[in-house]
């Protein structure tokens, strides 16, 4: 049974959730889910803004279909040529054998590449600024390469002022029925989970994020639809800020991210010992992750939003331990920048991933260290305790 939403008085949303997949990309835990989101005009011309993934094939299939109401399919843009969005253009062809798609020089390459389908005279291509006219509404289209794949692009609809965003302003999360984000409590219910999927997925690519932003605040933009999550059809500095102060690489808030390794819970106590310290110096926001129960979507979440972060760890075959060095890996993959980091190490006879964790965060950009190989060998012993003390001491006189 169809399950297609009335946005406006001719654009429908014909998407769908998928509440059972266990890993978004095959990596990222989806403990709410995911939604992928796509959407119909229905103008003189009809028109599709990207399909879905194959797992929702049936209810997109039969979304379309019932919003069509007996009309055929004449124009697919492809905004973003990931399988999660264009998996079913194949299907879409085999209905509606008229159907032109529309997409940039970089999008029908990858057709190609992903899939055996006929397009011959079947494709339109676009390119910066080009508009095309379906009735009431011209939508024009504003090229978005790197957010997050290179063909990626966003379509306006200059009629409605509607920024058809592709995975920018999207989020990990399927959608409970309300599909508006002035009908749920975003900051309570979404942030976390819109942050780790900014983060992990397109953190990467700041500079372009940021070149997208300018484009978009020369635009007068009242609604904001992304290919996963809420629809913004208000209070759109809130998620526009979000993604500056994110791909900027600033941090959202003023506080310490203490991410402990540990296997026989030494590293762990000592790491436990300072978040004590740093609440009794008075700093207020400290989060705690096991970074061996923590999955590194997570932290990287949360390295992305705290402006301090403590990393702790032992040392492991002459290396660090290899959950926090997958960590520090992923943060370099990422780009992350513009911290500060203390590191507490540990070793039982050459400790070393002090050392060797400080030398991988002096390859990223900005990165400020405010220790200088603080290691103990097995356990915290009071020797070193006016040291931690101190350090805590200044986290806590920068966080004020
Ligand atoms: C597989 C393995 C390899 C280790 N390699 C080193 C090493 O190269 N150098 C060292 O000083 N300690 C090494 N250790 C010892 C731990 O780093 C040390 O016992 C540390 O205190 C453990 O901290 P924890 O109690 O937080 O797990 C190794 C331990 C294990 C299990």
């Amino acid at each position: 049974m169809h399950n297609y939403r009335k946005i406006t008085e001719d654009l429908y949303w014909v998407g769908g959730n998928d509440r059972r997949l266990e890993l978004f990309e095959n990596i990222f835990p989806l403990s709410k889910g995911v939604s992928y989101n796509a959407y119909l005009l229905m103008d003189e011309k009809t028109v599709l803004l990207d399909t879905a993934d194959a797992a929702i094939s049936r209810q997109f299939l039969e979304n379309v279909t019932a919003a069509l109401n007996g009309r055929s399919l004449d124009y697919l843009i492809v905004n973003h040529m990931e399988p999660d969005h264009c998996a079913l253009i194949e299907d879409l062809l085999l209905r509606y054998p008229e159907l032109k798609i529309i997409g940039n020089a970089k999008t029908f390459p990858l057709i190609n590449q992903f899939y055996d389908l006929e397009t011959e005279g079947k494709t339109v291509t676009v390119k910066e600024g080009d508009s095309l006219n379906f009735g009431r509404h011209t939508l024009h289209f504003v090229m978005a390469p790197m957010v997050h794949w290179p063909e990626v692009m966003m379509t306006y609809d200059e009629t409605d002022k509607i920024l058809f965003s592709a995975d920018a302003f999207g989020t990990f999360g399927a959608l409970n029925g309300n599909l508006f984000n002035d009908e749920i409590d975003f900051d309570r219910d979404w942030l976390d989970e819109a942050r780790r999927y900014y983060t992990n997925i397109v953190g990467k690519y700041g500079m372009q994020v940021q070149n997208v932003l300018k484009k978009a605040a020369g635009l007068d933009i009242l609604m904001l639809c992304p290919l996963h999550g809420p629809i913004w059809r208000n209070n759109l500095s809130y998620i526009l800020d979000k993604y500056n102060t994110w791909s900027k690489y600033e941090p959202e808030e003023k506080g310490v991210m203490i991410a402990a390794a540990s296997m026989y819970g030494n590293t762990e106590n000592m790491a436990e010992i300072f978040a004590s310290m740093l609440a009794e110096a008075g700093v207020k926001n400290i989060c705690f992750h096991n970074i061996s129960k923590t999955h590194v979507s997570e932290l990287i979440s949360d390295t992305f939003k705290y402006s301090h972060i403590v990393l702790a760890a032992p040392t492991y075959n002459n290396g660090i331990y290899p959950l926090m060095d997958n960590y520090l890996e992923d943060m370099k993959a990422l780009a992350v920048q513009n911290r500060t980091f203390a590191v507490l190490g540990n070793g039982s006879w050459a400790p070393q991933s002090a050392k060797l964790i400080e030398s991988k965060l002096g390859e990223m950009k900005n990165i400020r260290l405010i220790t200088e190989n603080f290691a103990v060998k097995s356990a915290l012993k009071t020797e070193h305790t006016q040291l931690l003390k101190e350090l805590a001491e200044k986290i806590a006189e920068e966080l004020k």
